[in-house]
């Protein structure tokens, strides 16, 4: 393993149960997914000792569908961040340009898939982090529609946003790995069977079988507002890989989607208000790290949490601000409000469109260190994936090609449950 690139934080084996679609398929897994009897740290010194005594639903289905896990990724500490440089683990370099970051924050998954440590990986979607290190590494990613796959075992950040999603290195693969971990689950109430939506159409034979590259008659719209401000090399190569579409019969429609402007905000008060209430959990007490205190209750808990990284500590007090007395109204009700507005927008755009098109990632791959020294650009990054998530739907990305020899990412988000559309779609950008 290329121990350079730092794309796993441990490495250990659980071996699939031989038969099945993904036998001789080597698997990664992000470390905020739960494998019984390997540890599972979040990229946090909370939980650098932290060994699950269960497995996450995905992680049972992999291994019963034949799949290898060969590891536990790194990652942004509890998935916040958008360069795979807030672990504590150290960052992961990206295989493309070891001087660059890798994207975030499922970074380790996606370097792992393109240096070719696994053939699949996992990561979770919680804002961008699944689409964000795919468009950088170059591989595939997917975030399902929200219900679509199991978070039972995944280490919560924000339950109303993030999704556990596959990455490869072709879309097939992708969306082999998606039929393998989709459908409904006892222990996940949030979990929906596509196949009782009406119109959601799963393909006979899963999701790889929507991978045949037909996209002849598909409406793609085109968003001004997700091109608006994005780095003129990204925005060339991924206008190249949507006329590609046009090459194939699909028609191409300028649309406008006028509340993705309020969705990176939003969405930062929305995670960080759910964070500060999921990582209320780390007390010393249930799970992980305990400092060694004289203290009483809250003099413990307090030094207990100093082991959490910077970006986790700003989030919380983010959070816990904007859900104050007080402040709840002015900050969350109104990211609240937005998060409607953008769910509409897209509602309303797919009434017209099949799929929407954009650039994944409006930048190209920052350079180690850029987005320590500068969260607040980190956060724009996630200007073009946050929307998605805040509408739950789903979507991919795809490489659309290079620009100045680093990956640049095509993202097609689709309707709720029209994952066979986006891959369609996808499948054809990727064989042109
Ligand atoms: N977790 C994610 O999906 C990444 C996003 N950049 C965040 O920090 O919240």
């Amino acid at each position: 393993m290329a121990a350079d690139l730092n794309a796993f934080i441990t490495e250990e084996t659980i071996e699939g149960d031989g038969e099945g679609p993904l036998a001789d398929t080597t698997v990664a897994v992000k470390d905020n997914i739960s494998t019984a009897g390997v540890r599972t740290t979040c990229g946090s010194e909370m939980l650098a000792d932290y060994v699950p005594p269960y497995s996450a639903t995905v992680v049972e289905r992999l291994t019963d569908a034949g799949a290898t896990v060969v590891g536990k990724t790194n990652m942004d500490e509890f998935g916040m961040g958008t360069t795979t440089e807030t672990s504590a683990f150290g960052p992961t370099r990206n295989p493309a340009d070891p001087e660059r970051v890798p994207g975030g924050s499922s970074g380790g998954s996606a370097a792992a898939v393109a240096a070719g440590e696994a053939d699949v990986a996992l990561g979770s979607d919680t804002g961008g982090s699944v689409r964000c290190p795919a468009a950088f590494c170059g591989v595939v990613g997917i975030k399902p529609t929200y219900g679509l796959v199991s978070r039972y075992g995944l280490v919560a950040y924000a339950n109303s946003l993030e999704q556990i999603g596959p990455i490869a290195g072709t879309v097939e693969e992708a969306a082999e790995a998606l039929s393998v971990i989709a459908g409904p689950d006892p222990n996940d109430g949030t979990t929906r069977d596509p196949a009782a939506v009406e119109g959601a159409g799963v393909p006979q034979g899963g999701y790889a079988a929507a991978a045949d590259g037909d996209v002849d008659g598909l409406t793609v719209g085109v968003p001004t507002e997700l091109f608006e401000g994005a780095d003129e090399r990204v925005v060339e190569t991924v206008e190249d890989a949507i006329a590609c579409l046009e090459d194939r019969g699909a028609e191409t429609v300028e649309i406008s989607l006028p509340s993705v402007e309020h969705a990176v905000q939003a969405y930062y008060v929305i995670a960080t208000g759910e964070a500060s209430s999921n990582l209320a959990r780390f007390d010393g007490v249930r799970y992980g790290h305990r400092a060694d205190s004289d203290g009483n209750w809250n003099e413990s808990f307090a030094e207990t949490r100093e082991a959490f990284g910077a970006e986790v500590k700003r989030r919380i007090l983010l959070g816990t601000y904007a859900l104050s007395a007080g402040y709840h109204d002015k900050y969350y009700e109104k990211a609240q409000d937005a998060r409607e507005w953008v769910r509409r927008d897209f509602e309303d755009a797919f009434d017209d469109v099949d799929v929407i098109a954009s650039p994944t990632m409006p930048v190209l791959p920052f350079e180690l260190g850029e987005g320590l020294e500068d969260p607040l650009r980190m956060y724009l990054a996630d200007a073009n994936t946050t929307p998605v998530n805040l509408a739950n739907l789903p979507a991919i990305s795809v490489p659309a090609g290079e620009a100045d020899g680093l990956p640049v990412g095509l993202q097609l988000v689709g309707p709720k449950f029209g994952e066979a559309t986006v891959i369609r779609a996808a499948s054809a950008v990727e064989d042109r």
